[in-house]
């Protein structure tokens, strides 16, 4: 696999921690650093999960710092750090609060990794991919928002789950933003290549779309915070993509220059993924009824990106 690069992981909390272990049992990279402002949670979840690789047989090294130096080389650094949601909350409660700490990290990372493509994980996660993207004056290419794997891993479960059947041959799509608004799309999700439309009536596919885009409220409501194992799998799918140049296409969150007719804004739509990071940007047909929704969401996203513009956020 991909021996020789380096990923860095900023925020070794649910999310970030996963991530690396994920990344370190996969065993395609050479190194991951994570970092987090609490020096010995990332100190002592780095040595915890480096002692599980010997085993494995996996020779990816593992290390954690305060000191960004530490992330020079990095092929990719993902960002994990920031507040996740509680029950009763919203992604977009997190808006201020996480806006703050990425920006701060953004200005690191251009310093000390500035050739590294970025994973964006933190909440609301449109509008966090955003900020990076402009706090950072980064190519579009480079910035990424990881939800809509997640989005679309939870509706094939759910679709699984309603038929009783299909487990593991399930391919949903999900556009969007990461929110309420998000974009299910059943006219591109089949079951080993059946169609969903011929497998379920519409009322069932209106449940799952539901479930779908409360999928993550489902999971903070169980835990009292949010769900880490599948963002994880996604998050690392995206880095494979990445670090094998495998020119995969997945939803991710990026900045849309007229695609399907927006702009300065980001979204979630499909891309290919190669070691550029965003390699392509793919146009769906979508129908009307799509189209609608997704304007609902771009709408959504924009809102948050105005009380940042607002609050003179990006002058500061
Ligand atoms: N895009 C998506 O689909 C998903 C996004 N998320 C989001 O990811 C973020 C992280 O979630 P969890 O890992 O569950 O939270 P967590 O609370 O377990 O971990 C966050 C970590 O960030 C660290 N941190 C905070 N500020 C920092 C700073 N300035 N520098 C370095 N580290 C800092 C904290 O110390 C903590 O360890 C949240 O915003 C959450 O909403 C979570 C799941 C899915
Ligand atoms: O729901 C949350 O707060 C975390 C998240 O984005 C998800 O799991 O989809």
């Amino acid at each position: 696999m991909s021996q020789g690069k380096k990923v860095s992981i900023i925020g070794a909390g649910n999310v970030g921690a996963t991530v690396c272990y994920w990344l370190a049992m996969r065993k395609h990279c050479r190194e991951i650093v994570m970092i987090d402002r609490y020096e010995g949670l990332a100190q002592g979840k780095a040595l915890d999960i480096l002692q599980a690789t010997s085993p494995e047989g996996s020779h990816t090294q593992i290390s954690s710092s305060s000191d960004y130096h530490s992330i020079a080389n990095s092929n990719i650094v993902v960002i994990t750090a920031g507040s996740p949601r509680k029950p009763g909350m919203s992604r977009d409660d997190l808006l201020m609060i996480n806006a703050n700490i990425t920006k701060e990290i953004i200005e690191k990372i251009t310093h000390y990794a500035p050739n590294a493509i970025i994973i964006i994980v933190s909440n609301p996660l449109d509008a966090m991919t955003y900020v990076a993207l402009k706090v950072g004056h980064y190519a579009r290419n480079r910035v990424i928002g990881m939800a809509g794997i997640l989005d679309s891993s939870r509706m094939e479960t759910f679709i699984s789950q309603k038929l009783g059947f299909g487990y593991g041959q399930v391919t949903a799509s999900v556009m969007g933003g990461h929110g309420d608004d998000m974009v299910p799309l059943p006219r591109y999700s089949s079951v080993n290549g059946v169609a969903l439309t011929d497998l379920l009536t519409d009322v069932e596919i209106e449940e799952i779309i539901e479930k779908t885009r409360h999928g993550g409220a489902e999971i903070v409501s169980y835990m009292g915070t949010s769900g880490y194992y599948a963002p994880a799998n996604s998050t690392v799918k995206m880095i494979e993509a990445i670090l094998s140049d495998s020119r995969s296409i997945f939803p991710c969150a990026v900045l849309l220059e007229g695609e399907y007719g927006y702009h300065d804004t980001v979204n979630g739509v499909p891309v290919v993924l190669g070691a550029n990071g965003v390699e392509q940007i793919v146009e769906l047909p979508l129908n009307e009824h799509e189209k609608k929704q997704f304007s609902k969401s771009v709408e959504s996203v924009n809102k948050l990106l105005e009380t940042l513009h607002k609050s003179e956020f990006f002058v500061q």
